[in-house]
């Protein structure tokens, strides 16, 4: 059945006109551990929700409580996004189903900051969500386009419709439109039940209105919408349908929302006339409302002991005694409707739009080589053969080269780490392969990016130099220069994938680059090195560079002193650099090789990268 051909917009008092899922869940107790640092022992569990039980039937239902008190854990929890080894007691059930991968399909979770591409507009957003989740065998590009423009409608976003979400560089929608966007992504699929993670924090009062008003209107036509929601306005709150309190991780009250202060009235507490419910039950939890009975036990206890809590016991047992235990694999492996190729097609694509649209960094490599080229062609312009300065001078140029070559790639580190959450919530929603992300950014990004750049400046210093006029010298060094620009960008790539922080990156790069650089021949001597020190230069992306490029500029070559002649593997000898064809190629096999293990390993980094909250 295609809900969204059921959907009609309702009015306030409509009821459900077709019944969604209904989500329960029973006893949930989980704990986090704080971590205390790398030297402390390993921290004590701490238990964030305890016992919680509840019915989510189709209509909003809200998860409230003061900061802190378990809200979004427990949304989290039953939206099986929270790391499944913190579960300690409980299950969770959609229509008396152990939840299973088929059973997430269904559902959608908008998180709470907004993750979109920013580059791209709203209708931009929208068509990659619908372009990768729908089965393309049974829906055409035009049915996909259809459902954006319904979804657009829908949403009330006609007028920002092709206007830019917005990035730090470029002022977009407002906050609003923006979360509206990030509802629409997930609405593309039709979920019949939809998460929603604080989705008014951040808003002004009327934004948040219409959003709640949204969601009731979509809930009207069959969807069951979870909520978490700090502190809304009455003009919100009349809206739910189901409330569930929480305060310090215990369920205080979960039941029809428009019932929750006649409960509260009953165990002694009375709503003043005129006062917003919502205000007057956080109110209650956080003790500034006194009862007119006074007792010992906590909220949580006395919830436990009303007749309301009775019959949610007794009718959540019915529920489990009903329910079909499927096995279930607590690990979140989303299944991709559409296939490798053309995801890998569809997201390239929006790499290389989203570097069309915001081309400062590809700008910005560009010129630095350029002007780098010409700096380094203007000191070592039209070396000489005469000695010693012909080789000072090639030796000093070769080196200045390889740092960087080496050095200016260290940009290639922010690569993973600024889209980590976009990836992170893609992923795991079932958008596109990790391998499909990795490989679109190492041909999309690596590429124009990176070996462009190296080409125009490898141009530029080669011939100011006057370095051996042959061609093919020209183009050995050309593939020297990018082999060892592609190894130092594919260990920035590792070091990208494997933090989330740029400062972790920069520390984390920075040794590696040093310790290659020392170990690169030029300024110690690895052969007068102590041995159990001298591997190191097996794993020197400088030595490599600076051998390969020092063979190619000596061997034929004759410098000239006074009126004798030294020919330049006079000097590679000296150096027990082997210049011999495979002494030569070896050096660019290594560079090879260290790129391969790199990316091999920054994708296994992108594998590990914990999808869980
Ligand atoms: N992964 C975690 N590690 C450590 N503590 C956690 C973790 N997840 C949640 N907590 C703790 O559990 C408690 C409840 O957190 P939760 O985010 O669910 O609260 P909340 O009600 O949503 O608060 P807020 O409105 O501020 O987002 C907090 O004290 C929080 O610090």
């Amino acid at each position: 059945m295609d809900l969204s051909s059921l959907r009609e917009r309702a009015g306030e008092k409509e009821i459900v006109k077709v019944p969604g899922p209904t989500l329960t869940f029973q006893n949930i107790s989980y704990v986090v551990r704080e971590s205390r640092g790398p030297c402390r022992k390993r921290a004590p569990e701490r238990e964030i929700l305890k016992d919680v039980s509840g019915i989510m039937k189709t209509g909003l239902n809200a998860i409230m409580g003061a900061t802190g008190s378990g809200k979004t854990s427990l949304l989290d929890v039953i939206a099986g996004r929270k790391d499944p080894r913190g579960l300690r007691s409980g299950q969770v059930l959609v229509d008396n189903k152990v939840v299973t991968s088929e059973l997430r399909l269904i559902s959608a979770y908008v998180v709470q900051d907004d993750i979109l591409m920013g580059t791209l507009s709203v209708r931009e957003n929208l068509m990659f969500s619908g372009l990768l989740r729908f089965p393309r065998h049974q829906y055409t590009t035009a049915e996909i386009k259809k459902k954006v423009v319904s979804v657009i409608g829908e949403l009330g976003l006609q007028d920002c419709a092709d206007t830019k979400i917005g990035t730090e560089f470029l002022r977009g929608v407002s906050g609003g439109e923006r979360k509206r966007c990030s509802i629409g992504m997930e609405l593309m699929t039709c979920p019949t039940l939809l998460f929603l993670d604080e989705p008014t924090s951040g808003l002004d009062s009327n934004t948040a209105n219409s959003i709640i008003a949204l969601l009731h209107r979509l809930s009207r036509s069959g969807t069951t919408i979870i909520f978490s929601i700090h502190q809304p306005r009455y003009s919100i709150f009349r809206l739910f349908d189901h409330l569930t309190l929480m305060y310090k991780g215990e369920c205080v009250y979960t039941g029809p929302a428009n019932d929750a202060v006649r409960y509260f009235n009953d165990i002694g507490y009375e709503c003043e006339p005129f006062n917003n419910p919502a205000d007057f039950f956080l109110d209650i939890t956080n003790g500034e409302v006194s009862p007119s009975v006074i007792t010992d036990k906590s909220l949580a206890e006395l919830y436990r002991n009303t007749r309301d809590f009775a019959e949610l016991t007794e009718e959540l047992k019915q529920i489990t005694v009903q329910s079909d235990y499927i096995t279930t694999s607590k690990r979140s492996t989303p299944s991709y409707v559409t296939p490798f190729l053309y995801q890998l097609n569809m997201v390239s694509r929006r790499t290389a739009l989203n570097l069309l649209r915001n081309p400062q960094t590809s700008y910005a490599q560009t010129a630095l080589n350029i002007l780098f080229g010409l700096m380094v062609g203007l000191i070592y312009f039209q070396m000489p053969h005469t000695l010693p300065e012909g080789l000072q001078n090639r030796t000093g140029a070769f080196f200045f080269l390889i740092i960087n070559m080496v050095f200016a790639n260290l940009s290639a580190v922010e690569l993973f780490i600024n889209e980590r959450v976009l990836f992170v919530h893609e992923n795991s929603s079932g958008y596109y392969r990790t391998s499909v992300y990795f490989l679109s950014k190492v041909f999309v990004d690596l590429i124009p990016n990176r070996l462009i750049p190296i080409f125009v400046f490898s141009v530029i210093s080669y011939y100011m130099m006057g370095l051996k006029p042959a061609f093919v010298a020209f183009l050995c060094f050309t593939l020297t220069m990018s082999l060892v620009s592609l190894a130092a960008v594919s260990l920035a790539f590792l070091v990208s994938a494997s933090v989330s922080s740029f400062a972790m990156a920069n520390a984390l790069i920075a040794l590696p680059f040093v310790f290659m650089m020392v170990f690169g021949g030029f300024l110690v001597n690895l052969n007068s090195m102590l041995s159990w020190l001298s591997w190191l230069k097996w794993i020197s992306i400088f030595r490599y560079g600076l051998n390969a490029i020092t063979i190619n500029e000596m061997t034929g070559q004759v410098f000239y002193t006074n009126n004798t002649s030294f020919p330049g593997e006079l000097y590679l000898q000296a150096q027990r650099i082997n210049y011999s064809t495979w002494g030569f190629w070896q050096n660019h096999v290594a560079l090879l090789g260290i790129t391969l293990v790199c990316m091999t390993l920054a994708y296994v980094q992108l594998l590990r990268i914990n999808r869980w909250k």
